[in-house]
Parts: structure tokens; C-alpha cells; sequence
């Protein structure tokens, strides 16, 4: 039994994996929440489950994922292993000079999406508390990406810096609000959406044919249902490249 752990900048999900079963994604919040290692300590005992291998995806600090390791230590006498992005793994080219510098879940993200749906062009879309959007050739060439605010992050920036903007955050319901908060809500939707549409057109003139949308993270499914593209929800996308990322037949070329 793995027990896979993707430690974003707002929550911590986790997933158990054996070669047939895959457990539900499970999480919770770390951010502002110092005794995240004790809830997680009770989540894990609950789940009456022995990892024989612990995989982790970071891209919060060092310390939380130094916590985690040590509570692994400490219920199991297991050292977790670390993945970070690289070049090349899995039939995937990772577009940066610096590779290094990429944050693990996009490239996990993306060996995900290139182990389900290879032989396509595919978009990769994140969106958690950054969005991040990927674009991968039919060959498994990345082209390259964006990164912006996700929706707590863009609502808060206008409620920390204007006076007249409380802070109230709905679901977009119409494309056009009529009042503060629908205001808002439909311009953080739309700047989502728009990233993701314009990345859209601009993939299909690079890779000569319309990418597969993948998406995944907190907000996936509300970004997925905006989208006149179609698209595809995988929520444990991560887990799938962090699994890909751990077999032994996947070595670093
Ligand atoms: N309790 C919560 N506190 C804050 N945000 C939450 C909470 N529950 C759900 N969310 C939503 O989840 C989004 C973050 O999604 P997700 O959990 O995928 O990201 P994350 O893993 O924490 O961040 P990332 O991986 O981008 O660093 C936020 O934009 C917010 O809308
Ligand atoms: C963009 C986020 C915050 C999305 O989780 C993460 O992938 C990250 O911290 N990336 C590092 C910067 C980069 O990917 O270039
Ligand atoms: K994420």
C-alpha cells in the first residue's frame, strides 16, 4: 500500500493507492492551522492502513512537508520520498531551462494527463491556489505554461486593497453581476476561464489540433463547468503522475 500526499500552499490531499484500489481523495487545511500534523496524525490512524511507501509532492514550504515527514517517522519508521519536476520522465519533456524550478504538482499534472491520454494534444489546468495551465504536444512535448492567482487569491487582493469591495465571496452565477459581489465573482471566473480559453486557442495553432482540457484541483469542477471546450475532471491527476513518478520502470533517462 502507498500512501501518496500532495501538499499544495492551502491544503494537504492524500490518496492510498495498491495496484487494484485507489481510496477517495481525502484533505485538509494547513494553512493558518498549526495543528494540522495532529489532525492528520488522527485522519491517518482512522485509516487503519500500513504504507509501505510514502510519496510526497510539495510546494508549500519545506517546514510542513519536514512535519509530515517526521509524523511518517514517527507512526510507520518510514522515510517519505520527495518527487520534484525533472527534464524528462514517462514520455514527457519538461520545457523549462531550469526544471528544478518547476513546481512538482505541474509536472506531475502533467505526467498524469499524458499517461491517461497520450497521442493527443493536451492543456493541464490546476486550479487550486495558483492556476496553472500547461500545454503538452500529441508527443509529450511541454510548450509551456501560465500561472495566476486562483479564485480566494484574485477575491482577496480586491477586498485587501480597495475600500469600497467587501469581503464576500459567492459562486459566479450569470456572467454579469449586478451588484458588488456578483461583480467580483464574475470577474474572478471569467479571469480563469479566459486564461484557459485563450491557452486553448493558441495550443490548437501550435499543435494543429484542439488539446484535451485536463483539469484538476479545488476549484476544477466550477472552472470546468465555465468552459464552452470541452473538458475532463480528474481531481486526483497529481496522484496519478506522483504514482507514475514512484514505479521503478520509470527511471530518469
Ligand atoms: N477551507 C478552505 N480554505 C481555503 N480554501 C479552500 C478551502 N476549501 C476549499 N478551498 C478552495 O480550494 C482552493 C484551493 O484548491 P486546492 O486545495 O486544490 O489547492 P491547494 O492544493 O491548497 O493549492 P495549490 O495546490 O494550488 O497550492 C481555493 O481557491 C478555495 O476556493
Ligand atoms: C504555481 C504553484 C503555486 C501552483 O501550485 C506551484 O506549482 C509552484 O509553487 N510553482 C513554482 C513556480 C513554477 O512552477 O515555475
Ligand atoms: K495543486
Amino acid at each position: 500500500m502507498k500512501l501518496l500526499i500532495d501538499i499544495g500552499n492551502t491544503r494537504i490531499k492524500w490518496q492510498w493507492r495498491d495496484a487494484s484500489v485507489s481510496s477517495s481523495l481525502e484533505a485538509l487545511v494547513h494553512r493558518g492551522q498549526p495543528q494540522f500534523v495532529s489532525l492528520l496524525e488522527v485522519a491517518w490512524r482512522s485509516a487503519n492502513a500500513v504504507p509501505d511507501q510514502v510519496l510526497v509532492a510539495n510546494v508549500a514550504s519545506t517546514g510542513v512537508a519536514d512535519e509530515l515527514a517526521r509524523l511518517v517517522r514517527a507512526l510507520w519508521g518510514l522515510d517519505v520520498r520527495v518527487a520534484h519536476a525533472e527534464h524528462r520522465r514517462g514520455g514527457v519533456s519538461n520545457a523549462y531551462t531550469e526544471p528544478e524550478r518547476m513546481g512538482v504538482d505541474r509536472w506531475l499534472a502533467m505526467l498524469g494527463a499524458y499517461r491517461r491520454y497520450a497521442g493527443q494534444p493536451l492543456c493541464i489546468v490546476d486550479a487550486g491556489t495558483a492556476i496553472t495551465v500547461d500545454v503538452l504536444t500529441a508527443q509529450g512535448q511541454h510548450l509551456g505554461g501560465l500561472i495566476l492567482p486562483g479564485r480566494r487569491l484574485m477575491c482577496e487582493s480586491l477586498f485587501g486593497n480597495t475600500q469600497r469591495i467587501p469581503a464576500e465571496m459567492l459562486a459566479a452565477e450569470q456572467a454579469l453581476g449586478r451588484d458588488t459581489a456578483h461583480c467580483v465573482a464574475a470577474g474572478v471566473e471569467l479571469a480563469a476561464i479566459g486564461a484557459v480559453e485563450k491557452t486553448l486557442e493558441q495550443a490548437a495553432l501550435a499543435c494543429g489540433s484542439q488539446p484535451l482540457c485536463c483539469i484538476t484541483g479545488g476549484d476544477g469542477e466550477a472552472l470546468a463547468s465555465g468552459l464552452v471546450k470541452p473538458s475532463v475532471v480528474v481531481p486526483d491527476l497529481v496522484f496519478e503522475g506522483l504514482d507514475l513518478w514512484s514505479a521503478p520502470q520509470s527511471v530518469c533517462p
